[in-house]
């Protein structure tokens, strides 16, 4: 195949089910709450342990592809994600089994569950079951193959634009320009007033869990500007003190590049007023309550034991590392914004 001739790193490619579906398979060695997931390359002599969340890695995509009638020119539509620490070179491939208009429609979901002995999940749900490197790698595959099924046409000329080898970018061959995948900035900040922690829902979010606050930079605002901005926009309050704590890329609702922050109020100047077209409910919460969520945050364990009335994001979540970082760290030196 003249796309990856002579590169010898089309080694291990996982498969990914389309879009808002599913990336990761489960065996059905395991039982219904145990997970193991397929890894053809890693199967045999693997000493991983099994009950692991994996990336079902498939090392003979092409003999999997013609048994299921496929020509494996489908995979000049994988998209480039990584690289493994023996330097083969990883990529995503976009399997389309929802779509019926698709080039892959004959591939059968089910088909392909059972040659892998395992099913597709959803990947909302694989991602916070993965360990943090899968999930970067699911995450950035969902975020790019996304986009590229997004950008299939030229917005000034109309024509289709075409992928390059490893889907870093898109050309319209008309007019040659050039697209490249796009990351919109979003700020996710903790506010604290010294002693407690605010903590937001949306009504999009599951059934109990609250988090920090988080908006979509605007263009021509600067990080430090969104933060005041949407703090006073999404609860009233004004912004004293800010620092910023870490990154995360995030492939939800597209792809975003979450910058994490933690800002703190004046003591005195902590009434809430809540902007419920946005939020659905904001609180200011100790650190003892929020400790306590932290070490038993499983929502099935509190809803048996009715004694925590809310949750957190999982620990892959930036949230959660945010949160924690405050519990555990209450007097780090904020800068001034
Ligand atoms: N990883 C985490 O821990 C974590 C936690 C909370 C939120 N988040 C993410 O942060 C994102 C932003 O939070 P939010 O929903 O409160 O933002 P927000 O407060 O800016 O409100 C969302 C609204 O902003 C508008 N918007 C402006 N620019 C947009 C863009 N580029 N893309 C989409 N919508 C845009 C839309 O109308 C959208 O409905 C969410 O999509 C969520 O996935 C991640
Ligand atoms: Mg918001």
């Amino acid at each position: 195949m003249s796309l990856y001739c002579g590169t010898a790193c089309r080694r291990k490619i996982f498969w990914c089910y389309r879009l808002l579906s599913t990336y990761v398979t489960k065996t059905r060695i395991c039982q219904a709450r145990i997970l193991e997931w397929v890894a053809v390359s890693f199967s045999r002599g693997s000493s991983r342990s099994r009950d692991q969340t994996r990336i079902a890695y498939i090392a003979e995509l092409e003999r999997l592809l013609s048994k299921f009638g496929q020509d494996s020119q489908i995979l000049e539509d994988s998209v480039l994600i990584g690289c493994s620490e023996e330097q083969e070179a990883w990529f995503a491939l976009d399997l389309g089994l929802n779509s019926s208009s698709s080039i892959n429609a004959s591939l059968q979901k089910a088909e392909i569950e059972t040659a892998l002995q395992g099913s597709f999940i959803k990947l909302t749900k694989a991602l916070f079951e993965l360990n943090v490197k899968d999930a970067s790698l699911l995450s950035t595959a969902q975020a790019l193959l996304r986009w590229h099924d997004a950008h299939q046409f030229c917005s000034r000329s109309g024509q289709p634009t075409k992928k390059n080898v490893s889907g870093s970018k898109r050309v319209c061959p008309s007019n040659n320009i050039i697209y490249y995948p796009q990351v919109a900035p979003v700020v996710i900040t903790l506010v604290s007033d010294g002693t407690r922690c605010l903590l937001v829902r949306q009504s999009s979010f599951p059934k109990g869990m609250y988090s920090a606050l988080a908006g979509f930079c605007d263009i021509g605002e600067s990080l430090e500007e969104t933060v005041r901005r949407e703090i006073a926009e999404e609860v009233g309050l004004e912004v004293d003190r800010l620092h910023y704590s870490a990154s995360q890329h995030w492939p939800f609702p597209n792809s975003t590049l979450m910058i994490a922050c933690h800002a703190t109020v004046k003591p005195g100047q902590t009434e809430l007023q809540v902007n419920l077209r946005e939020l659905e409910a904001a609180a200011w919460f100790s650190r003892d309550e929020v400790a306590t969520v932290l070490r038993r945050n499983n929502p099935s364990n509190q809803q048996q034991s009715g004694a925590v009335p809310f949750w957190l994001p999982p620990k892959l979540a930036i949230a959660h590392q945010l949160i924690k970082e405050w519990v555990e760290k209450p007097t780090c030196s904020p800068l001034p914004a």
